[in-house]
């Protein structure tokens, strides 16, 4: 039995992930890491006094209460570094949702997990028709470098751009050469008007009630124009990659940053 320890779980992606971890035979929610709701329990839905499984602020408690194998964290961008560093000290393997990772951050784990020798999977996106669109995208970058990605999201969305839009960014920029985009001497009479920049290529993040997470990737050349588009209008779409992820960080190569390198290795 895999025993995983979620922090985030009462948040969206938390309760996603509770449901389908619970729903899985072979894995079960042992414990909530949180700031919050000390000796209290959590019911898949709500915080309770009892019959669910407890939070802990403590890891040291958490762990030695509760004997966990895997931390996952869907937490906030600001919180989920910390987390994990000390979820690595207590000799935990480690599966993130969570959004907005720097690269020095990212650097640190991939040390801090050497160090502990623990395995780490960060998934920018746990659903399986993102990892897709997100490599079939850089195969099209190759042959069409001029590009341009539209993130869409939810209102309640705190960071930008999605780690979902840094991390398609990441894996053209190992195929397109930086090159600048749009006309020579372009002028934004809005600043922000053409949108975030990384070598050239441009970012632009929508935030909108009634969207869930969306994202279009264009690819424009002389006379025609590529769009690859992944729309998840369900947090279900979500649950394949959390339960494959918990599965294997057990016997991956201590980093992965990408659920692609897993799900195109098999
Ligand atoms: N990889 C993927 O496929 C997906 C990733 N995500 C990412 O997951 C993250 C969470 O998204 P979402 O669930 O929508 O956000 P929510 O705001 O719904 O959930 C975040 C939860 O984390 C809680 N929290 C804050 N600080 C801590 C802490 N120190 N310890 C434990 N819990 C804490 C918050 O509680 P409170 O509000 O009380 O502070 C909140 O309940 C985001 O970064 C998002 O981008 C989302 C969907 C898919
Ligand atoms: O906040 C979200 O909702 C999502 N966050 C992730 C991201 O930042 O890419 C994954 C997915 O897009 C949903």
């Amino acid at each position: 039995m895999i025993k995983v320890v979620i922090a985030g779980i009462r948040g969206r992606m938390g309760k996603t992930a509770f449901e389908a971890i619970q729903a899985t035979e072979g894995m079960e929610v042992v414990a909530a890491y949180d700031y919050k709701h000390e000796g209290k329990q959590f019911d898949g839905a709500d915080v309770v006094e009892t019959g669910g499984i407890p939070f802990y602020s403590s890891m040291d408690q958490l762990v030695q209460e509760t004997t966990p194998d895997v931390f996952f964290d869907v937490t906030r961008p600001n919180v989920v570094f910390e987390n994990v560093m000390e979820a690595l000290k207590h000799q935990l393997h480690i599966v993130v949702g969570t959004s907005g990772l720097t690269e020095a951050s990212l650097d640190q784990i991939r040390a801090q997990a050497e160090q502990y020798n623990k395995n780490v999977i960060i998934a920018p996106n746990f659903s399986i028709g993102a990892v897709l669109m997100m490599k079939f995208s850089q195969m099209a970058a190759k042959f069409m470098p001029d590009i341009e990605i539209i993130e869409m999201h939810h209102n309640q969305k705190v960071d930008a751009p999605s780690g979902t839009a840094t991390k398609t960014a990441q894996l053209i920029q190992e195929v397109r050469e930086p090159h600048t985009q749009g006309a020579l001497g372009e002028v934004e009479d809005l600043k922000g008007a053409r949108g975030a920049d990384i070598e050239g290529m441009k970012i632009h993040s929508v935030r909108l009630h009634g969207l869930l997470a969306h994202q279009q990737v264009l690819f424009g050349s002389a006379g025609e124009l590529l769009t690859i588009r992944h729309d998840s209008f369900d947090r279900e779409s979500f649950k394949q990659g959390i339960v494959l992820s918990v599965e294997r960080v057990l016997e991956v190569d201590q980093f992965v940053y990408g659920l692609e390198q897993i799900l195109l290795q098999d």
